[in-house]
């Protein structure tokens, strides 16, 4: 009798921009026994699961209110060394209505009629920012909601640094993919987010044509390390672009 047990390892290999792939390897051990490992052993041995890789951006809908307006050009510069990208950015002020509807979540509530005078009282900027979890990574650096809780759970968050009040607390981040969908929808009317983030068009495209060779730039850049990786790898794939023409040297330009 052959007996097979097995342990499954995980090995999981994370690439810089969220790009990973995961391997799963099944080890045995055989005890016992002379009989042959039949092809079908033999096949379940060498199995290997990969999950294709995938690029992960998530957006989300970032405020800075009224009270802040004055302080835009520091929270900016924040935001950046955080590591978003601004995808979007738009100057607005909100008229009552406009302000009720964003936040028709808190109709009813006793500081509703106070928030809605606030948010419309004078201009805000609105922006679209990306990063690997952007939702959590925003909220995660702005902080509670009240400003004094602020300063006691999270210092140096920005409704910390910037908040005067439960009100008027400097920014406002979406709270889930949800309600970020529909808050950039909300400020950036010409928005198209599916396409870009979830549509399967694009994944096939991306796995179709991108993926293979970026994940082999990818993996010369880790070997690598050049001191500046985005002009390495910008040139690396401009070397090793499979569609680039097969016929090198200088064009030859017939004259007439
Ligand atoms: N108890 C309160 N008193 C006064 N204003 C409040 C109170 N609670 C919330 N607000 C105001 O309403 C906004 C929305 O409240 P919510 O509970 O959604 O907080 P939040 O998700 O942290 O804030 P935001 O939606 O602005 O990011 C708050 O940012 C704040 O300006």
């Amino acid at each position: 009798m052959l007996s097979l047990s097995n342990r499954g390892i995980k090995t999981k290999i994370n690439f810089h921009w969220a790009t990973e792939f995961t391997f799963y390897c099944r080890k045995y051990s055989i005890s016992g026994g002379s009989s042959s490992i039949s092809d079908e052993d033999n096949k379940e041995r060498m199995e290997i699961k990969m999950k294709p890789p995938q690029i992960y951006v998530e957006r989300t809908l970032a405020i800075i209110k009224p009270d802040a307006m004055n302080k835009a050009a520091e929270i900016e510069d924040i935001i950046l060394r955080n590591g978003f990208t601004i995808l979007q950015k738009r100057k607005v002020h909100l008229s009552p209505e406009q302000a009720s509807d964003f936040y028709v979540e808190h109709y009813g509530k006793m500081f509703f009629p106070s928030l809605v005078a606030y948010m419309s009282s004078s201009p805000i900027t609105v922006y679209v920012l990306a990063k690997d979890k952007a939702i959590s990574a925003w909220r995660e650096l702005i902080g509670p909601t009240n400003p004094f809780k602020a300063r006691e759970t999270h210092p140096g968050c920005l409704r910390d640094t910037y908040g005067k009040d439960q009100t008027r607390n400097a920014v406002h981040g979406s709270d889930s993919f949800i309600s970020a969908q529909r808050e950039i929808r909300f400020m950036f009317h010409d928005n198209v987010i599916e396409p870009i983030a979830a549509g399967q068009e694009c994944k096939d495209y991306l796995s179709g044509e991108v993926n293979a060779t970026l994940l082999k730039g990818l993996t010369e850049l880790c070997k690598k390390k050049p001191g500046d990786p985005v002009t390495w790898l910008a040139d690396w794939l401009i070397d090793n672009n499979p569609n680039k023409p097969s016929v090198k040297g200088p064009v030859v330009v017939e004259e007439d």
